[in-house]
């Protein structure tokens, strides 16, 4: 059996423009990704990096401008009928009906799915059977993603779509998500997430891939892609003076206190001690010394200014 679940290959999305004469928009610019059978895959990206664009077309809700994706063996959009049943999707905006109670919402979605796990069963694994008598339009905004989780994984998916799932949730309630995303794992079900919360990704992921401006510029386990990621060192002089010879790259900036240094360097421990032995030898205070490693944030951030870890990183020789 094919271990991919999800093939995608040069995915492109463009939106018809506004206004005649305007040109389109390509929000999705050829994207190629597996999602494998019973993995968490997590797609990450900056704001507007065309992550629903993408999603919206493996989850079938949208046509491919150009490109394949096959879900389960088929087409999304055109063999919806055939991967529809075996599919949960929460998106970002439900937007159901929000007059009927929880209990009347979770029921009337089950008796469209060939073979729902029971409404009430589900509500308790959320955490909403203390709500299932309030009307849905009552729920605070947590509770309504309690609910769009609840919907989404009735229908007992082999794969399962999550856009954001535990935005306006509150620690605890994140924490609980997690729990039950785990569970489905753990069941063998296959699932793919959007979010914003990198310690979501790192804790929850078996794969990422990271988006930025319509195209896949990172991909691997979250250890993988830190590890890509530059490690940093910052601290402040009180007055400037020239740095001993470092293997990372110092980028100095004047400030009110000093000159503040931020070294970012793929041998953290080796570029830590010289600046400690020199600062000895000197004499002088590294205000404010931070460190650290590498991690998913890191090759986050460094995308999201523009740079790709694996091409930003070539280092000066010591
Ligand atoms: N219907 C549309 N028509 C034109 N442009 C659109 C449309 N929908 C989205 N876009 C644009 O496509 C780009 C990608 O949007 P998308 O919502 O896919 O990004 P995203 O990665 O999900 O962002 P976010 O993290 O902010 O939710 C954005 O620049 C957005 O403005």
């Amino acid at each position: 059996m094919d271990s991919n679940i999800i093939t995608i290959d040069g995915l492109r999305r463009r939106y018809r423009p506004s206004t005649p004469g305007a040109p389109a928009f390509e929000a999705v610019r050829g994207v190629d990704l597996r999602v494998r059978r019973g993995e968490l895959f997590a797609l990450l990206g900056t704001n507007g990096a065309g992550k629903t664009s993408l999603m919206e077309v493996v989850e079938g809700i949208a046509p491919a401008t150009d490109g394949q994706v096959r879900v389960l063996g088929h087409d999304p959009y055109t063999a919806r009928a055939k991967v529809r049943p075996h599919i949960g999707i929460m998106l970002q905006e439900a937007g159901f009906p929000t007059d009927l109670r929880v209990a009347e919402m979770a029921r009337t979605w089950a008796a469209t799915l060939p073979a729902p796990m029971p409404p009430e069963d589900v509500l308790a694994a959320v955490g909403l059977a203390h709500r299932a008598g309030v009307a849905v339009k009552s729920l605070s905004g947590g509770e309504r993603r309690r609910l769009d989780l609840a919907l989404a994984i009735m229908g007992r998916p082999q794969v399962l779509f999550l856009d954001e799932p535990t935005t306006g949730l509150d620690p605890e309630s994140r924490r609980d998500a997690w729990e039950l995303v785990r569970s489905m794992l753990a069941d063998g079900v296959t699932v793919v997430l959007t979010t914003h919360y990198l310690e979501e990704a790192e804790d929850l992921a078996d794969r990422i891939a990271i988006m930025h401006e319509g195209v896949v510029v990172a991909e691997g386990t979250p250890a993988e892609i830190g590890a890509d990621a530059p490690a940093t060192i910052s601290f402040t002089l009180a007055t400037g003076r020239p740095l001993p010879p470092l293997h990372g790259r110092d980028s100095a900036n004047e400030s009110a206190r000093g000159v503040r240094h931020l070294i970012r360097t793929q041998h953290l421990e080796a570029d830590l001690r010289i600046l400690l032995d020199w600062s000895q030898a000197q004499d002088v205070t590294l205000d404010g010394l931070d460190a650290r490693a590498a991690s998913l944030e890191q090759a986050f951030l460094t995308i999201a200014a523009g740079g790709r870890p694996t091409h930003d990183l070539s280092e000066v020789p010591a």
